[in-house]
Parts: C-alpha cells; structure tokens; sequence
C-alpha cells in the first residue's frame, strides 16, 4: 500500500520540510510514501477520484473534531487496509477553513490528533511522525515504547 499525504494549503515551511522528510524516509523503509502539496479542495477531490478509479484507496481525512485513536488504533487502521488490499492511501491535512461537509463525509477515517486547532504545518508534522510511529508497531520495531 503505498502513502500519500496530502496538505492542502498554499505555504509550506524550511524548517517544517526537513522534519517531516525525515519522518516519511524513515517509513519508506516500511512502506512506499510521498508527500504532495495542492492549493484548493477541489484539486484533492479530483485527485481522490482518479485514484479511486485505479483501485481501492483508504481516505484519512484530519479535522480536529474528528475521531480521537491512541497510536496503536491509527497502527491498526492502516495494518487492517494495507492487509485488507487498499493500493493506496490518502492521509490529508485540510484547507484554512477546514473541510466541507461532503468531503468529509467520502472519508474513511476522519482522524484527530486533538480537540485544539493546529496550523497546517504542526499538523503535517505531527501526522508524519503518527505514521512513522504506526509503521514501527506493525513491524514491533521498538522506537515505540507505548507511553
Ligand atoms: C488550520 S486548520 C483549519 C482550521 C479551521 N479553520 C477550523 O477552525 O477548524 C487546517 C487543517 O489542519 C488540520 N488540523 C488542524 N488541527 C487539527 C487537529 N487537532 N486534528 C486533526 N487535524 C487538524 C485539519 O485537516 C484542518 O482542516
């Protein structure tokens, strides 16, 4: 299953680049991933479509009032895809104003990392470091102590 995680936002940040970089090439030792930036909502809704086309995809969409899972759970959700035959997934950090109701509603997991809003960036970071995390418990690697 290879991962994509999506910002939706105009900015990116240096400082930001380099940290969530080396998160997602340390999951690339366990799964393939790429990071892909887009400017409008509309842009990630036509990018869904065409991967949905191609085969099945999971779609992770973060809102901060979305579903709150320890970092086993978020392990679990995507060993489950990833055993299960989704191709692909789409791990997506949503536009200024959040998502709108339809789009929300084509998601698979709608996740939070909090009840607090983070800016694009924290948010970005924060889930690479998750999925890096969620890679190492499915392989028992032991950079996750539980705590
Ligand atoms: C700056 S936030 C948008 C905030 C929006 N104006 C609001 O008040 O909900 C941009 C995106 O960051 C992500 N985000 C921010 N805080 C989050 C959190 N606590 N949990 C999950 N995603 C979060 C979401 O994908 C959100 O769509």
């Amino acid at each position: 299953m290879k991962l994509t995680l999506v910002t939706v936002s105009a900015g990116s940040d240096r400082a930001i680049d380099s940290l969530a970089g080396e998160y997602l090439k340390r999951t690339s030792r366990y799964a393939p991933v790429e990071e892909l930036a887009l400017k409008t909502e509309r842009e990630f809704l036509e990018r869904v479509e065409r991967e949905q086309k191609e085969g099945a995809v999971l779609l992770v969409l973060l809102d901060s009032r979305g579903k709150l899972l320890t970092s086993e759970e978020f392990a679990a959700a995507l060993g489950g895809a990833r055993d299960g035959g989704k191709r692909r997934a789409l791990l997506a950090i949503g536009p200024p104003d959040g998502w709108s109701p339809e789009t929300l509603k084509l998601a698979d997991l709608t996740l939070s990392l909090g009840r607090m809003t983070l800016p694009h960036q924290l948010a970005r970071l924060v889930l690479a470091e998750q999925i890096y995390r969620a890679f190492t418990i499915l392989a028992g690697h032991p950079y996750h102590s539980g705590h």
